[in-house]
């Protein structure tokens, strides 16, 4: 079997589950949370939660009523005979009817919780997704890129949308059942204190066992998330269109399967000996509430025998205390389920609290605009890398002029790009634009003034329209928008032929999606780029590496005319588009070991000559 074996490396297990998080601490913001969702439907299960809690002792109080009613209906015939008729049976009757009254109501009461429930869960997931979702969009690129913080995401939002409620619904269980239990008390005083401290004291180990194996579930929650990301992985990998193809062909289907299998094996491990000693301690424990229940049982038995109860009072004092027993164990039970709820709404709140950098510029505008982009001794590090990715650059482009970045895979290129549109910023060193810090510039203005086009551009499964607006917010919806530019990156001929035009549905995931070729796509981001209308500096990674080379030809051309008083650079592996650059860099190893226009990095005879006469003589 292929063994990925989740281990404790991957992620530490957390010391004891209490500590460091203060149990309880937010169930506060939770009941905050559903009265911001929805006020009405919160007071309506206030409401339901008292009306609930009283009538389980109204019932039973009812029903000693009923049987001393009996009681007292049996004796008056004996001695009366059926002269009583009807008068005989109608307090009984009266009693009975109530308390018909009284379960219907309890039956009303809790289907309408269910309700106001259902309805809630809905309008509070909602909203948490939302709020986990605006949270993703101000957060830097590194934080996605951290494996640490994409699980707090991923637990965030697979699990913490649903506990709000549970905590609420937990709150309202012990709410409701404190209620019953203060009735069911005052009608048990009565009986004796004693009675009443039993029905208390027998829940409290079952509370306490209970409570510790909440926080050790949290806890295997915890150490296992990287191995359930890795599970989740797999089954995108297995059963989803993109991958189908290497999966088929490379005949990984049951490598990986066997994978995801261990990861279970492993992880079911642990959850069955948690789950055997938490029912093994609850029974156990348990069995101390079925002992207090009888030895009550016998007692109050004892008590109708020698009279000093009625034999209605015995069986409302027996009820009491079944009613009162099962109150008890599920207050503890929601106690130490809210203790759960909290530990795993933490995760929640540690992601929506993820301190995020305030809006670094402000500034609109650079103070010397002809002066374009500058790198000055610039050296970026990728955080937990040991090496830098790029070290001591220095870079000046002016508007007008273009700029092509040559260098084996992994030297630095995208990296450079990734610092110049401030995706990540320098370690050292600054990068300006028009005289200005990039890190002074206000993000829209610096946004707008670069379209870029990573090599792993993203391919959304939408129009194709929308795929092109994509380049510009403004432009998203504008179909004379999309046309323009879809020329400019040569994809209007093929986008017309499609059956839809400009509304064709691209991708498979939803119906008559339609599939393009790589080099189609390609065109499709190119115009994306081109949606930037107002940019000056355009950013093309390997923009046509799936092109063929006509396409390509034509696409520089097209580009060059378009570039006037702007600023192009470009990323490529081919030669023949490289060399119409005015400046062109070759970037090893994170630095910049050649720079010069074609004709003179050809004079020089180093790495660029060696690597043009390499691929021209490839194509002789
Ligand atoms: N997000 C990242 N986190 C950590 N390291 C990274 C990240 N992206 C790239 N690197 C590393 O930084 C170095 C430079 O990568 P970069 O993507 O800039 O190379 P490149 O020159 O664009 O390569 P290619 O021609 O293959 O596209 C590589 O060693 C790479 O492993």
């Amino acid at each position: 079997m292929i063994g990925y074996t989740p281990t404790t490396t991957d992620a530490p297990r957390p010391e004891s589950g209490a500590a460091g998080i203060r149990v309880f601490r937010y169930t506060k913001r939770a009941l905050e949370l559903v009265w911001r969702t929805s006020p009405w439907l919160l007071i309506l299960l206030v409401l339901l939660t008292v009306v609930a809690g009283v009538l389980p002792a109204a019932i039973a109080y009812v029903g000693a009523r009923i049987v001393d009613a009996v009681v007292a209906a049996i004796a008056i015939a004996q001695h009366a005979g059926h002269a009583g008729g009807y008068m005989l049976y109608r307090p009984l009757l009266a009693w009975v009817a109530l308390e018909g009254l009284l379960v219907a109501a309890a039956s009303g009461t809790s289907r309408m919780t269910s309700l106001c429930q259902s309805l809630l869960r809905i309008q509070l997931g909602q909203r948490v997704n939302v709020m986990i979702l605006e949270k993703a969009l101000t957060l830097e690129l590194t934080h996605f890129e951290d494996s640490e913080f994409y699980d707090n995401l991923v637990r965030a939002r697979r699990e913490a949308s649903v506990r709000p409620l549970a905590l609420i619904m937990k709150t309202a269980n012990l709410a409701q059942n404190a209620i019953s239990l203060i009735s069911y008390g005052a009608l048990l005083i009565q009986f004796s204190p004693w009675a009443v401290t039993i029905l208390l004291l027998a829940g409290v180990p079952s509370f306490a066992a209970e409570a510790k194996f909440s926080g050790q579930a949290f806890q295997l929650f915890r150490w296992r998330s990287p191995a359930t990301r890795m599970q989740t992985y797999l089954e995108t990998v297995i059963a989803r269109e993109d991958h189908a193809k290497e999966v088929k062909l490379f005949g990984l289907g049951p490598l990986l399967l066997g994978r995801y299998r261990g990861i279970f094996d492993k992880l079911y491990g642990e959850e069955r000996s948690l789950a055997i000693r938490r029912d093994a301690w609850g029974f156990g424990l348990g069995l101390l509430g079925v002992m207090a229940y009888y030895g009550a049982y016998a007692w109050v038995a004892i008590a109708t025998v020698l009279a000093r109860i009625t034999l209605g009072q015995m069986t409302m004092y027996l009820a009491l205390f079944r009613n009162g027993q099962t109150a008890v164990t599920s207050s503890l039970s929601a106690i130490s389920g809210m203790y759960e709820d909290n530990l795993y709404l933490s995760t929640l709140y540690e992601y929506l609290e993820t301190p995020v950098a305030p809006p670094r510029g402000t500034l609109p505008a650079g103070p010397q605009p002809q002066d374009g982009i500058r790198f000055e001794r610039v050296s970026f590090t990728y955080p937990g890398a040991d090496a830098p990715a790029l070290q001591d650059i220095d870079l000046h482009i002016r508007p007008g002029q273009s700029l092509a970045l040559v260098g084996e895979n992994g030297a630095g290129k995208t990296t450079l790009i990734k610092l110049l549109t401030r995706l990540y910023q320098p370690t050292s060193g600054r990068v300006l634009l028009d005289g200005l810090d990039l890190q002074e510039w206000d993000e829209t203005a610096l946004r707008a003034r670069i379209g870029v086009i990573f090599q792993d551009f993203a391919r959304y499964q939408l129009i194709v329209g929308e795929n092109i607006g994509a380049g510009d917010v403004r432009g998203f919806d504008a179909p004379a928008r999309w046309q323009e530019a879809a020329e400019k990156g040569m994809a209007a001929q093929f986008v017309e032929a499609l059956p839809q035009g400009y509304n064709t549905q691209l991708g498979k995931w939803f119906r008559d999606g339609r599939e393009l070729s790589g080099g189609q796509w390609q065109k499709i981001a190119l115009s994306r780029a081109f949606m930037r209308s107002e940019a000056d500096i355009l950013v093309l990674d390997e923009p046509t590496a799936a092109m063929d080379a006509g396409a390509e030809a034509e696409i520089f051309s097209h580009f060059r005319a378009l570039m006037h008083n702007r600023i192009a650079i470009v990323i490529s592996h081919r030669f023949s588009t490289v060399r119409m650059a005015d400046q062109i860099i070759v970037v090893d190893q994170g630095h910049i070991v050649e720079r010069g226009n074609h004709a003179e990095l050809m004079a020089v005879g180093g790495i660029y000559a060696k690597l043009f006469s390499l691929q021209a003589r490839g194509y002789q």
